[in-house]
């Protein structure tokens, strides 16, 4: 794709994912991603903000075909998505440093072997002068790396935010036009990427409240001309209270623990309490970690495998302790055939997790009259406390 002008003197460039369907081995892209990269002209000096990919290089250095100087390629994050095009441009222009904070440098050595002669490195709040445009660098740790910041362009009012308030979603629009599939998608992008970080992201958005921003340009997915849009969205997902909702991802290899789901689904939907449930052998896990950036509860169903959970509910368990979810309780259901230890593995795996782990339901075989008047009053304590949030 050719680099489109944003406003006078200021470019996206960058690459279109279309067909991308994982992110770090891990992450499900429904909708593919894309990499921005900016091109700024100032009076005096002109910069490139962070690149694309390793495997589509060759498509930036086409869009720089045209431009004979480049004084700084600014790298915000040393994450080979954006920085796998930073050798090629150094090496395009000889006299090019490569700006970004200290950590950045050596990540940025570390994985490409790049020069240390190559880089400048830049303190929280420094500025640089490009003749009529100034850019001022805000370290941001953690979104996503401990090494990442974002750069205010002061006279534009444009905020290259980096990873911060991104989405995972090829579109050919510059700007966000269709809100719901963008919330959507940034949400996903929050959940995974930005929540595990939660506390320290609300910290850097009461930074950013000082500034007047207007545009916010993002590293993956489109551009925010109405910045309060995402402003507003982070807000409520960092800082709004969990919702009336309860989480159930689960597994059953014979049934027997999907009667429990959905006895307990029904008993919670009767108290007013909304159910999303998740069959671990077949889930898309952004879509479990959407949910679980708003539940106030999650409740782990899994038979018993070897004695413990089965490995897909080890694994959903070890997600959301990883994304770290603002859940208040959470809890273990399940069916097994002799004897079990499913309650004290799952409960392991969930120590980054600040919840009341309300009373376990576990019983032998299909659930019988016992399990269902716990699954009941595990239903009652759920709604009752879901009323105090
Ligand atoms: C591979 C395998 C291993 C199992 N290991 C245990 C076990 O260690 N302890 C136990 O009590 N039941 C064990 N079971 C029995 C199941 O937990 C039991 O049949 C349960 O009701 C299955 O629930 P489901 O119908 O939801 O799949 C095992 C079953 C399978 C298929």
């Amino acid at each position: 794709m050719k680099p489109r002008q944003i406003k006078e003197g200021i470019f996206w460039m960058g690459s279109l994912d279309w067909d991308r369907r994982l992110f770090d081995a891990l992450i499900p892209l429904p909708d593919g991603t894309t990499y921005n990269a900016y091109l700024v002209h100032g009076q005096d000096k002109t910069v490139l903000f962070d690149t694309v990919d390793i495997p589509l290089v060759s498509e930036i250095l086409d869009q720089l075909q045209d431009v004979e100087k480049i004084d700084y390629v600014i790298s915000h994050h040393a994450e080979p998505d954006h920085s796998g095009g930073v050798p090629a441009v150094l090496e395009k222009y000889p006299d090019a440093k490569a700006i970004c904070t200290e950590k950045c440098k050596a990540m940025l050595m570390d994985r490409f072997e790049i020069p240390e002669d190559r880089f400048q490195t830049v303190a929280d709040g420094e500025t640089l002068d490009l003749g009529g445009r100034t850019l001022e660098f805000l370290h941001m740790p953690w979104v996503h790396w401990p090494e990442t910041m974002v750069t205010w362009l002061k006279e534009d009012g444009i905020l290259f935010s980096c990873d911060l308030f991104g989405s995972h979603i090829a579109s050919t629009d510059l700007f966000v036009r269709d809100k719901a599939r963008v919330f959507e998608a940034a949400k996903r992008y929050y959940a995974e990427i930005m929540m595990p970080f939660a506390k320290l992201i609300a910290r850097h958005l009461e930074r950013l409240a000082s500034y007047d921003i207007q545009l916010i340009a993002p590293s993956h997915g489109s551009l925010y001309d109405e910045p309060a849009f995402i402003l507003d969205a982070y807000r409520e997902w960092i800082s709004g209270k969990p919702h009336n909702l309860v989480v159930v991802p689960y597994v059953s290899m014979h049934g027997s623990t999907r009667m429990m789901v959905d006895f307990l689904t029904d008993e919670l939907v009767q108290r007013d309490v909304g159910v999303m449930r998740f069959d671990l052998s077949e889930v898309d896990i952004g879509k479990l970690a959407m949910a679980l950036v708003d539940a106030a509860t999650v409740v782990i169903a899994t038979p018993t495998v070897l004695t413990g959970p089965h490995p897909k509910a080890l694994y959903a368990a070890a997600l959301a302790n990883l994304i770290r979810p603002k859940a208040k309780y959470a809890s273990i259901i399940g069916s097994y055939g002799w004897g079990t230890k499913v309650v004290d593995q799952v409960a392991a795996a969930l120590p980054n997790l600040k919840v009341e782990i309300l009373p376990p339901v576990l019983g032998k075989g299909i659930p019988k009259k016992e399990e269902k008047a716990a699954l009941s009053d595990m239903a009652d304590q759920i709604a009752e406390r879901h009323r105090q949030l």
